[in-house]
């Protein structure tokens, strides 16, 4: 069983986790970057200034604001410091690290302030209506789309609300499995108590040994492992959320979907990715700890039958059968996935060439259970589907391959910074009908205008309707990476919503999505966001500048 409880060192500040996670790529990986990607490292490394030499902003927090905000949380929790202020600077989307790495600072908050409980919360958020102060709360800052940027707005100073000290598992109830949570536990930290108790959250995105459940809430964070246990939102019970207008305790009654009391306000809190208040803590469906993983790998004659192959896993199979990870390669990522795996990855290249097969799609799937027959039961209705479609099944090391290097992968983009190289991601989702239009669309956008470089896809949590794909790219960075960056993300984003796609199906909103969301919700919605904002928060002093469109926009 794959140990889930581990739990690295909060996030660098110029990257991810531990740097000493970091590692070189595998043997072959520049090669075949240099070959395949037309991806060159700079003639240089390109490390990270020191911490001393990123350019910081004045502190324009009023002596009024600041002694209010002291008396709230006491002087231990509140901080001006260099090293503070940096780390909150922004997320981890590649501009936030590009800028820090180069030493702009230039959008550090003037303060961080770390509340030790809910109530302590309110009192900031009255303290900073008050005196006019921007708060912008801060999960895990895994954020890739601007939404931790300490934007001010219309005010003259913006303060990040670090949640970290409001971490604790308040209860676990095992018979109806659920756990109270507070908002700013990381992920790896709130499994191990569940796994004590016998259960799982299941919630295991990328960026889980540094994301929060308070950050999972309101960004709709979607696992690994969502065919199986949902999307994070889908097992969300009740939350508390402090406003400046009050606090708010939606949901807890029943479980999840058993209410039928009026719209389900609950989903007003989640995706509001802190613009309506802060969560403080949330009651969470666990499920049964699986006491089986297993892991399998396929080859797709191509991206299209894979589509086709999946739309059938989902629609026929469906919940409880589907396997609980199921991710299809596009040929460019099958090639990195497969190269990454080494020996066995080169052995299954070899038996799918020699089929003829030009631009195979690698399957890997994980199926979890709590018995031997139903996972007999299971994996034979994986196979038939699959086998109707013509796979080929491959050593099932390669999944393993994948599965134990899953959150490793950011490490892996802190050593192509280092070598000067531009890497990100972008991700959107619609239905089967539109998949492949839309994955063709996103694709050659990216490749129209990032130039030289490599851009691969996947194909994962999928349901009966559709499925979400999801993008790496890379490029040699230009003189100005962050136009460069800007140049692909928008064409990326006006492909999405061009094709019919959604702007975003688990990164959320934030500062980068936001020139789109007008185009998804329409007038209506934001009509509604609005009047939500101006009931619970109507000063607006929280987060400004993402999600929701300024008036007039
Ligand atoms: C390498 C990498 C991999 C990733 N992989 C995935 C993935 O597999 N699946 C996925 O869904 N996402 C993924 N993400 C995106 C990101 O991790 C998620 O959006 C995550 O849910 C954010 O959680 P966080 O605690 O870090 O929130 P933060 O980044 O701290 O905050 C995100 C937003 O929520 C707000 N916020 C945070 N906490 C609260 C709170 N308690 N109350 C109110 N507002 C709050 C912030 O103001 C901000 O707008 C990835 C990101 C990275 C960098």
């Amino acid at each position: 069983m794959a140990d889930l409880t581990e739990l690295p060192r909060r996030s660098i500040w110029y990257g991810w986790g531990d740097p000493a996670h970091v590692k070189p790529l595998p043997t072959g990986g520049w090669p075949l970057l240099k070959f395949l990607g037309r991806v060159e490292p700079a003639a240089r490394d390109t490390p990270p200034v020191a911490l001393e030499d990123v350019r910081l902003p004045e502190v324009h927090l009023s002596d009024a604001a600041r002694a209010q905000l002291v008396a709230v949380v006491g002087d231990e929790h509140f901080s001006t410091a260099r090293l503070d202020r940096v780390e909150h600077t922004g997320g981890k989307s590649y501009p936030d690290l590009y800028r820090l790495r180069t030493g702009d600072g230039s959008r550090a908050p003037d303060a961080v302030v770390f509340p030790g409980t809910s109530q302590q919360v309110c009192d900031l958020l009255a303290a900073c209506v008050e005196h006019e102060v921007a708060v912008v709360p801060f999960g895990g800052g895994t954020s890739v789309v601007g939404g931790v940027d300490p934007v001010r707005g219309r005010f003259s100073a913006v303060i990040s609300l670090d949640l970290r000290r409001l971490d604790a598992v308040v209860s676990v109830d095992s018979l109806s499995q659920t756990a109270v949570v507070q908002a700013g536990a990381r992920g790896p930290a709130a499994e191990a108590v569940f796994q004590r108790h016998g259960l799982t959250l299941g919630h295991f995105p990328q960026s889980y040994q540094q994301a929060t459940i308070g950050g999972y809430l309101v960004t709709r964070s979607a696992g690994q492992a969502s065919s199986g246990y949902g999307r994070f939102e889908e097992n969300v019970v009740s939350v508390t959320m402090a406003t400046p207008t009050g606090e708010l305790v939606l949901g807890g009654r029943a479980p999840a979907n058993q209410s039928a009391a009026g719209p389900k306000l609950l989903d007003v809190v989640i995706g509001s990715e802190g613009l309506l208040g802060v969560v403080t803590e949330a009651t969470v469906q666990l499920a049964r700890r699986p006491q089986i993983e297993h892991r399998e790998t396929w080859a797709l004659r191509d991206t299209a039958t894979g589509f086709a192959a999946f739309r059938d896993l989902a629609q026929q199979l469906g919940h409880g059968i589907m396997p609980d990870v199921s991710r299809l390669s596009d040929h460019n990522e099958t090639t990195t996935v497969m190269a990454q795996a080494g020996l066995p990855g080169m052995a299954g290249m070899g038996l799918v060439r020699a089929r003829g097969w030009r631009e195979p799609a690698l399957a890997v799937f994980q199926i979890e259970d709590g018995d031997r027959a139903s996972l007999r039961f299971r994996r034979k209705k994986l196979a038939s589907v699959l086998k109707r479609h013509g796979a080929v099944k491959l050593t099932d090391s390669i999944a393993e391959h994948w599965m134990a290097g899953r959150f490793r992968g950011p490490y892996q983009r802190d050593h192509l910074m280092d070598r000067g190289v531009l890497v990100e991601t972008v991700e959107t989702a619609t239905t089967w009908d539109n998949l492949e239009h839309l994955y063709e669309s996103v694709q050659s956008a990216i490749v129209e205008t990032m130039g030289r470089g490599w851009v691969q896809c996947h194909v994962s949590h999928l349901d009966g309707g559709g499925a979400s794909l999801y993008y790496t790219f890379m490029a040699s960075a230009e003189s100005d990476p962050i136009a460069q960056w800007q140049r692909v993300k928008t064409a990326a984003g006006d492909a999405m919503i061009g094709a019919g796609g959604t702007i975003t199906h688990h990164h959320a909103v934030g500062t980068d999505h936001r020139p789109w969301i007008g185009e998804e919700i329409g007038d209506g919605g934001i009509r509604i966001l609005r009047a939500i904002k101006a009931e619970l928060d109507p000063t607006g002093v929280l987060n400004p500048g993402k999600l929701i469109p300024d008036e007039g926009a």
